[in-house]
């Protein structure tokens, strides 16, 4: 049992001894403070979505729209937050979603690696973008032996996603979580109106720049013409993935496959024909398509379509309470994505790690109170709508 609660405890105590904790525990104060912090850009290109960031909005508020109901005198003294997620058990159900391009929220640009040291601290699983500052390999190497998962954006030129997909396994990553939402980037007007997202895209290309079979693809070398890299990138960044190449990725692979992006019920069906160990239910944090319903409102129907499968959940994930809902809802794991990207920006490493601790405490205090010992429990929880 490891009460991730008593960093309550801590924080008060640091507080009687005169220190109050760096960095804020709630997400408004936070996501302030990374305004402040951030160059605009950049901090547009995070905190951005698509078209008026209407999905973007509900994404947060449709998790106001179920409450819990306590249950008292029901043992919850001791919280038992472990989940089981293809084969692995984690001692509880929080991981980081993927943030590609997330380098730029840390002062030295190496936010990849500084994430993956909070996550080490803390024990959260990191999904690491293929849009890294730094090698997948040396994210990995940070990470210790807290589970990485590696998210593949799936280049056209399959012998470059062989590459990288045989790379994330010797590297020692866990699972391949295939993006399938983001073949090309949505409608994102914070992004056109500062037209600095190529700009960008210079941030994240460690992860071609170190494969032998991008290099081979490039026309010049990257140190003499960067521009030639990031326009080639450009061609290998992806095409849309049909049902079919799953297939040729789940032959390359015996990594567990989960799909992200995935939000129909049809669809997860689908993806159990072809073979997928889980499924990644997320809009993206409505960054691709404005209009969309909320990730969470098909949270329920994701999961009964999933069955045996566990159905990884994000887009609009705040708080420890919501991430303790989402699992009520039938999540096997929560991801969480800017709440983290925002906690870098606002002061590295230690920040992501405060951050990673005050939503686990959180949800474990919130079962406490609410008297749910453990995820089976939670989920025969009663949920109603307000
Ligand atoms: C700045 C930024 C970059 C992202 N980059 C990626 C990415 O490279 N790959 C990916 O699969 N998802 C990416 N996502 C989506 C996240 O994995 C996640 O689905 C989303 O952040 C959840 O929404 P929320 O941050 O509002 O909770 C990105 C999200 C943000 C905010
Ligand atoms: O911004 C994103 O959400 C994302 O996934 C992405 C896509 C292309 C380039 C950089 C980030």
């Amino acid at each position: 049992m490891t009460r991730y609660g008593d960093y309550q405890t801590e924080i008060y105590a640091g507080g009687l001894a005169g220190h109050l904790p760096a960095q804020p525990v709630d997400f408004a104060s936070l996501e302030r403070k990374a305004a402040e912090v951030l160059p605009s850009w950049i901090h547009s290109y995070v905190a951005g979505g698509a078209g008026d960031e209407h999905t973007q909005r509900v994404n947060v508020t449709e998790f106001q729209r179920w409450g819990l109901v306590p249950r008292m005198l029901n043992g919850a003294r001791d919280r038992d937050l472990s989940t089981e997620l293809f084969g692995l058990t984690l001692p509880h159900p929080l991981f980081l979603a993927p943030i590609g391009v997330l380098g730029l929220c840390a002062q030295d640009f190496h936010g990849d690696l500084a994430t993956a040291r909070a996550c080490a601290r803390t024990g959260v699983p990191m999904a690491v973008s293929t849009l890294t500052q730094d090698p997948l390999e040396d994210v990995a190497a940070e990470l210790g032996d807290t589970p990485g998962f590696f998210q593949l954006y799936t280049p056209d030129d399959r012998d470059l996603a062989l590459s990288l997909i045989h790379r994330a396994e010797n590297a020692g990553y866990r699972a391949l979580i295939v993006t399938v939402d983001t073949w090309v980037t949505g409608w994102r007007p914070r992004d056109l109106n500062t037209a600095n997202f190529p700009q960008l895209r210079g941030y994240c290309l460690a992860n071609y720049t170190s494969d032998e079979a991008f290099l081979r693809r490039l026309p010049a070398n990257p140190a003499e013409n960067p521009s030639a890299v990031v326009g080639e990138w450009v061609n290998v960044f992806g095409r849309s993935l049909g049902w079919q190449d799953l297939d040729w990725i789940r032959e390359a692979t015996d990594l567990p496959i989960l799909l992200k992006g995935i939000q129909h019920p049809d669809d997860v069906r689908r993806a159990k024909d072809h073979g997928v160990d889980g499924i990644h239910c997320s809009n993206h944090g409505g960054r691709q398509a404005n209009g969309g319903v909320p990730a969470l409102r098909m949270l329920p129907e994701v999961v009964e379509a999933a069955g045996e499968l566990p159905v990884l959940f994000d887009s609009g994930v705040r708080s420890g309470t919501d991430a303790v809902k989402a699992l009520a809802l039938g999540a096997a794991a929560v991801g969480v994505g800017r709440p983290y990207a925002y906690a870098l920006a606002a002061g590295g490493e230690h920040a992501v790690a405060h951050q990673l601790r005050s939503l686990l405490a959180e949800a474990d205090l919130l079962m406490a109170v609410d008297g749910y010992p453990d995820l089976a429990a939670l989920r025969q929880a009663d949920l109603r709508q307000l």
